[in-house]
C-alpha cells in the first residue's frame, strides 16, 4: 500500500466515523429500505438542481445559491422539483407559530373586505409621493360611525380620517393603479418585504421595526371576532394541506379584549378560545366528510404575553391563563412570554411570578397532571452573554419543556447537554432567523450543529404572514438545500420527533406517530415509484 493509499483509507474511515454520529445515522434503523432509496433519489435531484437551477443567473437574482435569502430566492425555490417533493412530505407537528401572524396579507384583506364595519385611515393623504412612507391603520367601527371622506387619495383627505375599507379600495386613485394597486399596497404593509430585510432594515435590531409595524397593523384585522374565526379556519386548511397533522399555536393574549361584530372592544379571552374550539370542531367535521380525519390529530394553544408588561401585571395573565385552562383543558398547552428579547424584559424580571406559578395552579384547583408547562422563547439573538442570550439559563432553570428559537444555544456547552439530557427540544425557525437577520443565509445557520450534537429540534415557521413561509415545506426545504450531507432521513427524523416533543399525552403521541409512519411510507413509496417511471 502506498503512502497515498494509506492516507485515503484513513480519510474514508474518518468520514465514515464522523457521519456515523450524525442524527440520520444514529437513528438509521428507524427507517425502511424504501426510505433509503428515496433519500438517494433526493440527493441526486439536489445535486442536479444545484447545477441546473442554482448555478445559473435568474432575472433579478444575479447570485442565487441553495439556502439563500428566502425572500429573494423564493421564486426560484418554487421552480425546483426538490421543493415540489418536500410539499408532499408528512411534516408531523408544527410547534412554533404565532397564530395571529399566519394567513398572508392578500387573503387577510379579502377576508376583511367581507365586513362593512372595517375602516382604514392613513397618516397623510395617499399620493404617488407619499405611498412609500404613509402609515396606515385598520379598525372595525360601530354602525353609528359616519365617515367624513370617501377616499384616502382626495386632496380633502385629512390625516387620520377613517374611511370604510371597501370605499377606500374602490376609490383608490387610478393614477396610483386603482384597486389592484390598493391590494398590493395593503398586502406589502402586512408583510416583511425583501427590500426591508435585505436593504433598508438589514440588521437584527432594525428589522424588528418592520416586524412591529406589520404585526401592529395586522392586529386590528385579525382581532376582530368575525375575521378571527375565518382566519383560524384558513390557517388550519393551509397548514393541513402542507402535510402538518398537529399544531401548537401561540396566541398573543396581551390585549384583554378583541373587537366584536358590533365594533366595540368587548370580546374577552374565553370567547377567543371558544371560537378557536368551534372552528376546530368544524374543521374536523369537514375532514371527516372527506374521509381524511385520521390525517389530523388536532391543535392546541400556547398562551403568550408580550414581555413588556410590568411583573405585577403578569400575575393577572397567569391567573387568566389558569382560568382558560380550566375552561378549555384540552386546548391550553403551555405558557410563554414573547417579543424582541434584545430590548424587552428578560425572564429574570418575572421570577417571583413565574416561580410561584405551580403553587398558584394548585391553589386554584388544577391537579398536578393538568399543570400548564412553560414553553419559553429564549436565546433568539446573535448575542453571547447579552440579556437575550441569558434568557436560556432562566428558561432551563424554570423547567421549560421546549425552547422557542434557542438560536444562541450552541455557544453554551452545558446548556446543550442539559437540552440533550432532559429532552428539551428547540423550536428552530430557519426562515424567521434569516429574515430577522440572525443569520445571513441557511448555510450559516447553527441548525446542523444542534442536530448533529444530539440536541432535539422541531422545525417551525414562526410568523408565516410576515415571512411568506406558510406550512413547513419552505423551512424543511431550506434545511435540505443548504447542506451536502443532511438528507431526507434527517428531515424524516425531525418530523417524527416533532410529535414526541409536543404536549400530547403518551397515548396520543403513540397514535400520531403510527399515523405519521404510515404516511411516511406512502410518501417514500411515491418518490421511488415516480423516479422509476421517469427513468424508464
Ligand atoms: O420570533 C419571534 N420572537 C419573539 N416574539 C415573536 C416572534 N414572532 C412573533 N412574536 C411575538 O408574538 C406576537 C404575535 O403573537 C408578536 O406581536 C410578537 O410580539
Amino acid at each position: 500500500m502506498t503512502l497515498l493509499d494509506e492516507y485515503y483509507r484513513k480519510r474514508t474511515q474518518l468520514i465514515a466515523d464522523d457521519r456515523a454520529l450524525r442524527v440520520d445515522a444514529v437513528n438509521g434503523d428507524r427507517f425502511s429500505e424504501k426510505s433509503r432509496q428515496a433519500d438517494v433519489i433526493l440527493r441526486r435531484i439536489r445535486e442536479e438542481e444545484a447545477k441546473s437551477i442554482w448555478a445559473v443567473e435568474h432575472e433579478e437574482v444575479p447570485h442565487p445559491f441553495p439556502g439563500m435569502e428566502f425572500l429573494t430566492g423564493k421564486d426560484i425555490i418554487l421552480k425546483t422539483q426538490l421543493f415540489n417533493i418536500i410539499t408532499k412530505m408528512p411534516k408531523g407537528a408544527l410547534l412554533h407559530v404565532h397564530l395571529d401572524l399566519t394567513v398572508n396579507g392578500n387573503t387577510l384583506l379579502a377576508l376583511a373586505l367581507q365586513y362593512a364595519s372595517i375602516h382604514i385611515r392613513a397618516s397623510t393623504r395617499v399620493t404617488p409621493d407619499s405611498i412609500k412612507s404613509v402609515e396606515l391603520e385598520f379598525r372595525p367601527l360601530p354602525p353609528s360611525f359616519v365617515p367624513q371622506c370617501i377616499s384616502l387619495c382626495l386632496p380633502t383627505y385629512k390625516p387620520g380620517q377613517w374611511i370604510p375599507l371597501r370605499r377606500a379600495r374602490e376609490q383608490f386613485d387610478a393614477a396610483l393603479g386603482g384597486t389592484q394597486a390598493f391590494d398590493r399596497w395593503v398586502a406589502s404593509c402586512l408583510t416583511i418585504n425583501p427590500s426591508d430585510a435585505y436593504i433598508t432594515h438589514n440588521n437584527n435590531i432594525r428589522i424588528w421595526d418592520k416586524f412591529r409595524a406589520a404585526a401592529t397593523l395586522t392586529r386590528n384585522l385579525v382581532y376582530f371576532a368575525p375575521v378571527w374565526r375565518a382566519y383560524i379556519r384558513q390557517f388550519l386548511e393551509e397548514t393541513f394541506t402542507d402535510g402538518v397533522s398537529y399544531v401548537e399555536a401561540r396566541i398573543n393574549f396581551s390585549p384583554k379584549y378583541m373587537i366584536g361584530s358590533d365594533g366595540e372592544e368587548n370580546v374577552p379571552h374565553k370567547e377567543w378560545l371558544s371560537m378557536f374550539q368551534d372552528v376546530l370542531v368544524e374543521f374536523n367535521g369537514s375532514l371527516r366528510a372527506q374521509g381524511r380525519d385520521d390525517e389530523f390529530i388536532g391543535a392546541k394553544i400556547i398562551y403568550t404575553v408580550i414581555r413588556n408588561c410590568e411583573p405585577e401585571e403578569l400575575e393577572w395573565y397567569l391567573n387568566d391563563c389558569i382560568e382558560m385552562k380550566k375552561l378549555f383543558p384540552g386546548i391550553i398547552a403551555g405558557f410563554d412570554l414573547v417579543g424582541d428579547e434584545n430590548i424587552l424584559r428578560p425572564l429574570k424580571d418575572y421570577l417571583p411570578q413565574l416561580l410561584s406559578f405551580s403553587t398558584l395552579q394548585t391553589s386554584q384547583g388544577l391537579p398536578e397532571h393538568h399543570h400548564i408547562p412553560f414553553i419559553f422563547h429564549a436565546g433568539e439573538t446573535t448575542g453571547d452573554g447579552s440579556i437575550a442570550d441569558d434568557n436560556l439559563y432562566d428558561a432551563l432553570l424554570l423547567g421549560t419543556k421546549r425552547i422557542g428559537h434557542g438560536f444562541s444555544l450552541v455557544k453554551h456547552p452545558k446548556l446543550m447537554s442539559m437540552c440533550r439530557e432532559r429532552g428539551v427540544a428547540l423550536e428552530v425557525c430557519p426562515i424567521s432567523n434569516e429574515i430577522l437577520r440572525l443569520t445571513a443565509s441557511m448555510p450559516m445557520h447553527p441548525l446542523p450543529i444542534l442536530i448533529n450534537h444530539g440536541v432535539p429540534v422541531a422545525l417551525s415557521s414562526d410568523d408565516p404572514s410576515l415571512f411568506q413561509n406558510m406550512g413547513l415545506s419552505f423551512d424543511f426545504f431550506q434545511v435540505l438545500a443548504a447542506s451536502n450531507v443532511t438528507g431526507l432521513l434527517t428531515l424524516g427524523h425531525i418530523a417524527r420527533d416533532s410529535i414526541q416533543y409536543s404536549m400530547l399525552t403518551a397515548d396520543e403521541k403513540a397514535r400520531a406517530t403510527l399515523k405519521w409512519e404510515e404516511r411516511w411510507e406512502r410518501f417514500v413509496d411515491e418518490i421511488v415509484e415516480f423516479d422509476g417511471v421517469k427513468r424508464n
